[in-house]
């Protein structure tokens, strides 16, 4: 599990460390440009001749001249712009030829950046940024690789980006520009912090600079998980790679009173508390805790079908709540569907569900404690059974056609809805529900820090007074009092392959097993989620929605040896 800071709180974090007096801003700022000097020497050993050297490796002479190591550090007006000053002194005493660009006014440098600008200042010149547009970086040497470093903006972006310095990327970026890209198709780009562009909290396209490697401070941000949906490129797609480096911060000033404080003051408006970024590191943790407790009653599931040609999808739902611990799970069907589900099933039960008095008389049953609807339900059924559900009050997943059955009159919806429920859109459903909200979400933004998934979810999840678990490549899981989790499948946790026919299906029946196995809803949203992902991970292309269950025993038993 781990922390995802806003712009807003990593700056009061900054801010209290300073003023604790245990550190300073230059220090800090001299500790960033060491993280990325740090990460672009691990990510690209080659580059660092003195290292290998060192190694009693051979040295890759195409670099070991001072001539092959060439760098071209593009400097914005802030303290993005003031690492970026310091990442080109390092390299420079490490023996690079580097080349810096500024964009911006020295004279309204923050201090801090602003010192750093001088150092450099006493080093080489600063070049201004309408150098750049008449100078080619590259003219004098073409067989040289060279190392770009975008220090433009970084948490302080305000607005989209200016056009020129999106012209002068295009001119540096071999996909842009094809004949750099034959030429030399393997110079490197570097981000501080974030490519100039991406919004820290949103992960929204300003006019983004993509790159090859990202180098954050002390925690990951929102922007690097989030996928943006506007633009050419998102938060993940345009960092591509993201390293966090530690900056002395630490853990304890977080814990520290002032810093908490802070936190708190910046935040309470839009509760925007820490949200981390996957949900659960082990959670054979928690199944064992369960496992213990309740050693003989491990809940007992109801999955309710459509009808007759429509029991698929209920059936996936109700083979992933048994596979992930169900002790019980029972598909509820109309009595159409009846002969064509018993003929599919075997560890399931079945039991004739064909409307609301049955479903009442069903639920008199008090063992049954947790319950799925949606999955192939058809709107009919839905707008029928989901009252009589949510009036039982048990823990509840409201699924695909529970969802969009209420699309015409949402609120009739929410004015039953209670904690116990998580609802699991997708982007339509999602829309279809909450339209206002994510209208202001897809709006194109025009403002940073721009409204965010996390934003969105969370309001949905405020006015649902229930689990949202709004899905997608970053699942975005908030509770009606605002607590959040990022479930991101990208970078090296990606499964694109989960994109695939009844795999919302299963995630409905692993959450609704795991509420039959007594978590609380929102931690039965995101360990399903994370569980989710590692089936896929685990199974890999080629993966449908059957296999999902089938390989998630596998799964558990790993987390558990
Ligand atoms: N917090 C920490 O702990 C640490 C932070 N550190 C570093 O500081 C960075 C944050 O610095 P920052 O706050 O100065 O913001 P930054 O991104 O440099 O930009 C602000 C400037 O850009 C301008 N501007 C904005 N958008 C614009 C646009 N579209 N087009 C044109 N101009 C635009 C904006 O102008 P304004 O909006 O004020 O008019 C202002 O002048 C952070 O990313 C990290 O690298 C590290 O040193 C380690 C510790
Ligand atoms: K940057």
């Amino acid at each position: 599990m781990s922390e995802l800071l806003t712009a807003a709180q990593m700056r009061a974090i900054e801010q209290a460390a300073i003023e604790s007096g245990d550190v300073t801003g230059l220090e800090l700022m001299e500790r960033a440009g060491q993280g990325v000097v740090e990460a672009i020497f691990e990510e690209w050993p080659e580059f660092d001749c003195v290292s290998q050297d060192a190694g009693g490796q051979p040295p890759d002479l195409r670099h070991i001249s001072g001539q092959m190591k060439r760098a071209v550090v593009l400097c914005g007006p802030g303290n993005n712009g003031g690492d970026g000053f310091v990442v080109a002194r390092l390299l420079h005493e490490r023996g690079w030829q580097v080349e810096v660009f500024f964009y911006g006014d020295a004279e309204k440098l923050p201090p801090d950046a602003r010192v750093n600008y001088e150092r450099w200042s006493a080093l080489r010149e600063v070049m201004s940024w309408g150098d750049l547009h008449i100078r080619d970086a590259y003219e004098d040497d073409e067989e040289c690789q060279i190392l770009v470093i975008d220090a433009l903006f970084g948490t302080g972006l305000t607005r989209m980006m200016p056009t020129d310095t999106s012209e002068m990327w295009s001119g540096f970026m071999p996909s842009a520009m094809a004949h750099y890209s034959q030429v030399r198709g393997a110079d490197k780009f570097v981000a501080i912090d974030f490519p100039s562009g991406v919004c820290s909290d949103s992960g929204k396209d300003f006019g983004a600079l993509p790159t090859h490697l990202t180098v954050t401070f002390h925690s990951a941000k929102p922007g690097h998980y989030l996928v943006s949906d506007g633009g050419n490129y998102g938060g993940v797609t345009a960092c591509n790679k993201v390293v966090v480096k530690d900056i002395g911060l630490g853990h304890a000033d977080l814990g520290d009173r002032t810093s908490r404080e802070a936190l708190v003051a910046l935040t309470g408006e839009k509760r925007i508390g820490r949200v981390v970024a996957s949900l659960v590191e082990s959670p054979s943790a928690y199944l064992e805790k369960w496992s213990e407790e309740h050693k003989f009653s491990h809940g007992h599931a109801v999955i309710l079908s459509g009808g007759p040609g429509k029991t698929g999808a209920a059936r996936l739902a109700a083979r992933g709540a048994l596979r992930i611990g169900a002790g019980l799970v029972t598909l509820g069907v109309p009595p159409a569907a009846q002969q064509e589900v018993a003929c599919q099933i075997t560890a399931l039960m079945l039991q004739r569900v064909g409307d609301a008095q049955a479903f009442e008389k069903a639920l008199e049953d008090q063992r049954l404690n947790a319950l799925c609807l949606g999955p192939g339900m058809g709107f009919e059924r839905a707008r029928e059974l989901v009252p009589v559900a949510l009036r039982s009050r048990r823990a509840t997943v409201l699924d695909a056609d529970a969802l969009s059955a209420f699309s015409e009159d949402p609120e009739t919806l929410f004015e039953r809805l209670h904690e116990q429920v998580v609802l699991t859109p997708h982007g339509g459903e999602f829309a279809r529900l909450f339209p206002d909200i994510a209208a202001q979400l897809h709006a194109p933004p025009t403002k940073g820090p721009a409204y965010s998934k996390v934003d969105a979810t969370r309001a949905a999840a405020a006015r649902a007074g229930c689990t949202v678990l709004f899905k997608g490549a970053d699942t975005v899981i908030a509770s009606a009092e605002g607590t959040c989790a990022v479930h991101a499948a990208v970078y090296d946790r990606a499964a694109p392959w989960l994109a695939t026919a009844g795999s919302g299906d299963v995630l409905a029946g692993f959450i609704t097993g795991l509420l039959a196995r007594g978590f609380a809803p929102k931690m039965a949203a995101e360990s399903a989620a994370w569980l989710h992902v590692e089936c896929a991970r685990a199974f890999g292309p080629g993966l449908i929605a059957e296999d999902l269950p089938e390989i998630l025993p596998k799964i558990l038993h790993k987390l558990d040896g």
